[in-house]
């Protein structure tokens, strides 16, 4: 399983002020990191950093335990970004390639089998951001990066994608890092949250939470516990979510 040790120093993009200032931390392999801030911090930023679709112009970022020179990356982004022009089982085949069983499974995990021959169009947006989540599972991801990736769903289809997803990750224990401004998400779901400041963007805190296999978001306790959680964090830390450090 990897890890991912960050080390940046500055990343700005042309000759604006920088987004990011001096990162550092280590991502813990096999374990699931929340990224929090404020809009407009850089998690997205970050994230593509980590994917290698960004630079990292000054500092850097390093893998360890990963089996080829790159790690293998499942992403799953803020919108479903399917191509329109192929059905569910084409669009993981892109991936997976032709007649890989694989693909059956995960479009079967996330409860979706008997949507194979449909289109993007004719699919809900809750049924599309399964699809998404399944292609990025279907390639058997080292790393999994996930940016805000149940905005705009309703609570309970939000909810029983997080379940989904926990129980994909759960059979493959790759290193999760995902991007959310939702506080209670982040509870219900990580390991460990890191909470960003605004830019030029630092770790201002870390929090490590005791999660129970299924995650705490999974029964009525773990729901007690994610709002304990959060109260007691606030009333630490009160404009933690404003990205401003407790002094
Ligand atoms: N390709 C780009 N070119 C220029 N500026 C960019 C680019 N991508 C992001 N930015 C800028 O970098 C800053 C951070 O953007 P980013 O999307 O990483 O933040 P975020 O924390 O993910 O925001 P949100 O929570 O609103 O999605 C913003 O000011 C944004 O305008």
């Amino acid at each position: 399983m990897i890890s991912i040790t960050l080390n940046i120093d500055e990343k700005s993009y042309g000759s604006e002020t920088p987004v990011l200032g001096s990162l550092r931390g280590q991502i813990k392999p096999g374990k699931i990191t929340a990224i929090v801030g404020p809009s407009g911090c850089g998690k997205s930023t970050l994230l593509n950093m980590i994917a290698g679709l960004e630079n990292s112009q000054k500092g850097e970022i390093g893998f360890s335990n990963v089996s080829e020179e790159k790690p293998r990356v499942g992403y799953i982004f803020q919108s479903p970004r399917l191509m329109p022009w192929l059905t569910a089982e084409e669009n993981l085949e892109l991936i997976a390639g032709k007649n890989n069983p694989a693909i059956q499974e995960t479009l079967s995990a996330m409860g979706i089998l008997d949507k194979l021959d449909s289109y993007p169009a004719q699919l809900s947006g809750g049924m599309q951001r399964r699809v998404s989540i399944a292609r990025a599972f279907v390639y058997d991801p080292e790393l999994l990066l996930l940016d805000e990736p149940f905005t705009s769903l309703d609570a309970p289809t939000a909810d029983q994608l997080r379940l989904q997803l926990i129980a994909l990750w759960q059979r493959q224990q790759s290193t999760m890092v995902f991007v959310t401004h939702d506080l209670r998400e982040a509870i219900s779901l990580a390991d460990e949250i890191w909470f960003l400041s605004r830019p030029p963007t630092e770790v201002i805190h870390t929090l490590s939470i005791s999660q129970p296999p299924k995650r705490l978001l999974s029964d009525i306790q773990g729901i007690q516990e994610i709002d304990r959680i959060a109260s007691s964090l606030l009333q630490q830390h009160p404009k933690l979510l404003s990205g401003i450090a407790h002094h």
